[in-house]
């Protein structure tokens, strides 16, 4: 009997130490729209937490990373800081569309014609075969410019919903005031890229968070898919 007992606790320290690190998944985001809408300042507030001092017209592409902390598991969201300007995108338009996961619309709120450019950005998409399954999000920015607003929330409301995808209005640069001094109510960059997080995250298999053997952290993270799921309830989600 002893020895089953001593030949079970050397098997089962044998497992728990030869257990390989846990992996940090890592989470594509794509971030598209026009020249000058804020696309590089949007993904520099998220993982630099500021606005930029300045920015220059991106060529290509510029990555930046963050890594969040979602239900206790690492996980490192990549942005892709995409081009406007056709001639800095055409030779890399190839790379962006690879492997995403999630795709995120920008306009700003004070240029209609950025508003007007979104549905080649969505046909960009398409023709470089993005699923359906891959989330999209459209977010009006430069709220902190409300007196020069050009397109209204209703209307961008209505684009969003006719392409089943949510809507966030925010500002790179100040997203709780507006330049007037009065407040404005968008929504703050980290939110909206944490959301998106989240929901990447209750989309993945659960197979691949768990753990070999045991049941608790399944359980929990089942329970956390159908609250996001609850809080999409909309159906604006592709998925
Ligand atoms: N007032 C205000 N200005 C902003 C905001 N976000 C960006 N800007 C300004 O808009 C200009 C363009 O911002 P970028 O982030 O470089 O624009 P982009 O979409 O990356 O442009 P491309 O790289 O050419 O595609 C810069 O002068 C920014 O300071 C914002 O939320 N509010
Ligand atoms: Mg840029």
């Amino acid at each position: 009997m002893a020895d089953i007992e001593s030949s079970f606790e050397f098997s089962s320290s044998l497992t728990s130490s030869s257990l390989p690190p846990p992996r940090t998944r890592i989470f594509k985001i794509i971030v598209i729209g026009d020249s000058g809408v804020g696309k590089t300042c949007l993904t520099y507030r998220f993982c630099a937490g500021k606005f930029p001092d300045k920015t220059e017209a991106t060529i290509g592409v510029d990555f930046r990373e963050k890594v969040i902390e979602i239900d206790g598991e690492k996980i490192k969201v990549q942005l892709w800081d995409t081009a406007g300007q056709e001639r800095f995108r055409k030779s890399m338009v190839q790379h962006y569309y690879r492997n995403v996961h999630a795709v995120v619309f920008v306009y700003d709120v004070t240029n209609a014609a950025s508003f007007r450019s979104l549905p080649a950005w969505i046909e960009e998409c398409r023709q470089h075969a993005l699923g359906q399954e891959v989330p999209r999000i459209l977010v009006g920015n430069k709220c902190d410019l409300r007196h020069a607003a050009q397109v209204s929330t209703d209307v961008a409301q209505q684009f969003a919903d006719a392409h089943s995808m949510p809507l966030f209005e925010t500002s790179a640069k100040n997203p709780y005031g507006n330049d007037d001094g009065s407040r404005n109510n968008s929504d703050h960059v980290e939110a909206i890229f944490m959301t998106v997080a989240h929901k990447l995250k209750s989309q993945k298999p659960l197979v691949l968070s768990q753990p070999p053997c045991g049941s608790g952290d399944t359980v929990t993270l089942r329970r956390q898919d159908e609250e996001d799921r609850e809080s999409w309830g909309c159906g604006c989600w592709r998925s």
